[in-house]
């Protein structure tokens, strides 16, 4: 990677903004997160001459936190998972209880609270109304964001690895290896999975590709500078498949490049994010 995009890459400040994907039915889903996982509903928009409307939710502002965008195209109300998307994670202190209120509240736990397989953190499944997976996760301590992970399946984790730390400029947190049930996990994030929301991809042995349906479209990522990271990325051998400038009608400055599995990941101007919150 040229040096000036390594340079860039270590210096400019990112964090993960949120994960944007298509949903079925906006009201049933919202409702959903926050009768079943206590989220907050942060924003809403609607954007008639698009023909779609938008709502973030998350467990606090914006400004500090991770946040799920939802996507409402109207008259669209369901659409192909595919198997590339692997699930979101909610970190909780205690997931039998959480389990319960999930049921009490009428959601669908897909896979009861009890140890991982080959492991000893204790998960359960929850299937969201469009058929989206959420993992509770058994986590000890203080947790200042509950909205822990976001899980892609990969086809090879070096690449991905290098990839999610030198383009993205992210911390590889730690890998796992599950030989019993043929599988490597790596976290990877721009802060510590204790505090911050992190990718796991998951590498299944043997396994190259994965069908990616059009239901989850891709991780919002900020930066001061959408053109030196797209400059960075290309020099680093990234597929820039949105050139840096604003987004017309909205005016936020943004670019958007492929993983190697082809994940899109977009990134955006700090500045100009915060004034969109600014004028919520
Ligand atoms: C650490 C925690 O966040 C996990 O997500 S591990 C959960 C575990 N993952 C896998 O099995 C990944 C491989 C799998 N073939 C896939 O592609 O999803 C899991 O889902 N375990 C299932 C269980 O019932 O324990
Ligand atoms: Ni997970």
């Amino acid at each position: 990677m040229a040096a000036a995009g390594a340079d860039w890459v270590k210096q400019d400040e990112r964090r993960m903004l949120h994960a944007v994907y298509r949903v079925g039915d906006m009201d049933k889903t919202i409702k959903y997160y926050q009768d079943c996982f206590g989220m907050k509903l942060l924003r809403y928009r609607d954007i008639p001459e698009g023909k779609y409307s938008n709502a973030f939710l998350g467990y606090g502002p914006e400004e500090t936190h991770f946040a799920m965008e939802l996507t409402y195209n109207y008259g669209v109300d369901s659409y192909d998972l595919g198997e590339g998307f692997g699930h979101f994670g909610i970190a909780a202190p205690d997931v039998y209880k959480l389990e319960s209120a999930v049921k009490t509240a009428g959601g669908n736990v897909s896979r009861a609270a009890g140890p991982v397989k080959g492991g000893k953190t204790v998960i359960a499944f929850v299937d969201d109304p469009t058929g989206y997976k959420f993992e509770l996760i058994q986590r000890e301590g203080e947790i200042p964001e509950p909205l822990a992970q976001v899980m892609l399946r990969v086809g090879d984790l070096d690449r991905s690895i290098k990839f999610y730390t030198e383009v993205m400029g992210m911390k590889l947190l730690r890998t796992r290896d599950n030989p019993e049930y043929k599988y490597t996990l790596a976290f990877l994030g721009y802060g510590p999975e204790e505090s911050s929301t992190v990718f796991e991809l998951t590498y299944n042995y043997g396994r190259e590709t994965y069908e990616k349906g059009n239901a989850y479209a891709q991780v919002a990522i900020s930066t001061q500078d959408v053109y030196k990271t797209a400059e960075a990325a290309k020099a680093a051998g990234g597929n820039v498949v949105r050139e840096p400038g604003p987004v017309p009608g909205i005016g936020t400055k943004i670019t958007a490049v492929l993983d190697p599995d082809g994940y899109k990941i977009v990134f955006v101007d700090n500045e100009d994010f915060l004034k969109e919150l600014e004028q919520k």
